[in-house]
């Protein structure tokens, strides 16, 4: 398929993600409420895809969000310089002493294990970014002087604040102006809607901005919480998921939305917290393709999983314009990066390729 990507000699960015960044705070294999220490990282549904669009596969990355111009900012804006992502579109916001005015995001998760489920708590109100609005950024400036050819944004960053459901539209149109392909992963979080109208929000917000977007990505909950597609043939717990159903609800989806380019989805069944069942689908040009399964996949940390998915997604849609293999490039890379800790990935595009291969997990030495 050919997505009619920008020259990249045109382009300062092959991507650019907007979003917010938190502070990940993660107490390894204990819990959130009996620890006492953690280690911190930093992580956001939409960095986390540029972040590995970098790292991993070796592209030229930025990162438009805002933080409050204190120590707990610039100790994020350091994990960042550290995963190689240009900080030069980062927002500095003022402060006043106490994060009264604006604050950073911070994200206490536990890994889970076994019959034990993976648990985020986020104290993210308030935030930077989450004040921020459009006239916060020159779009104009990043896509259109500067030159982008991919864009990807979402539905946590979505879900912040009215203006930030905001200006992911103006972000997304400037883009397109400029002929930037643009991504969307749904991502739905429950409790970031619900004391702002719930689901029937979510809805509303993400089918507007579903209208504009070339690229859309969700897992195996998102396209019916966020787009209001049912998925025939599951179970309420989605412990069995019914494979027609979803290649139904991508071919749905194409029609409501013709804008659409490419249409991914994960599959993941839990088995348990450290046992997921794990694949993708994704429709391009009338024809959906199935990923390889990865059945009884052994898991570390799940959190950003969906992100590694989508990095590679765009990396195989970007450099080989092939959606079967990009999906494989998007799970391989989705299943790699659930065996380290952190949201965001610590594989190469090497171990990618070769998982993609059917390598095993012998040692090398
Ligand atoms: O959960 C969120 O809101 C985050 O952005 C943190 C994680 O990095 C994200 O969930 C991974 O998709």
């Amino acid at each position: 398929m050919d997505l009619k990507l920008r020259d990249k000699k045109d382009c300062k960015y092959d991507a650019v993600s907007l979003g917010e960044v938190m502070l990940r705070f993660d107490p390894g294999e204990g819990r959130i409420r009996t620890a006492r220490e953690f280690k911190v990282w930093e992580g956001g549904g939409e960095y986390n895809v540029i972040r590995g669009l970098r790292r991993c596969f070796g592209m030229n990355t930025a990162v438009i969000t805002a933080f409050a111009d204190n120590e707990v900012g610039h100790l994020v804006e350091d994990f960042i310089l550290q995963g190689g992502v240009d900080t030069s579109l980062i927002n500095w916001k003022k402060t006043d002493g106490i994060g009264r005015e604006c604050r950073n995001g911070l994200n206490f998760v536990e890994r889970g294990f076994g019959i034990r489920g993976a648990l985020s708590v986020s104290d993210r109100a308030n935030t930077a970014i989450s004040q921020a609005t459009d006239k916060d950024f020159d779009f104009d400036y990043v896509f259109g002087e500067l030159g982008v050819r991919w864009f990807h944004t979402g539905g946590i960053y979505a879900a912040l604040s009215e203006q930030s459901a905001e200006t992911v539209v103006k972000a997304i149109k400037t883009a397109k102006k400029y002929g930037t392909i643009v991504s969307y992963d749904l991502n739905y979080r429950a409790s970031m809607w619900s004391a702002i109208g719930g689901q029937k929000k979510a809805q509303e917000v993400n089918k507007e901005i579903a209208k504009y977007v070339d690229v859309m990505i969700g897992n195996e909950e998102d396209f019916t919480a966020c787009l209001g597609f049912e998925i025939e043939g599951n179970d309420a717990n989605l412990k069995e998921l019914n494979i027609e159903g979803y290649k139904k609800m991508i071919d749905e989806a194409a029609k409501v939305y013709p804008n659409f380019k490419v249409v991914a989805t994960t599959l993941r069944t839990v088995k348990t917290a450290t046992v997921n069942d794990w694949s993708a689908l994704c429709w391009a040009d009338g024809q959906i393709f199935k990923a390889k399964d990865y059945k009884g996949l052994e898991i570390l940390d799940r959190v950003g999983g969906g992100d590694s998915f989508a990095s590679g997604l765009v990396y195989g849609l970007m450099t080989t314009g092939d959606a079967a293999k990009a999906v494989e490039y998007g799970t391989a890379h989705g299943a790699l990066a659930m065996t380290t800790p952190g949201d965001t990935t610590m594989a190469t595009c090497a171990e990618v390729e070769a998982i993609m291969g059917g390598a095993g997990a012998r040692v090398k030495r």
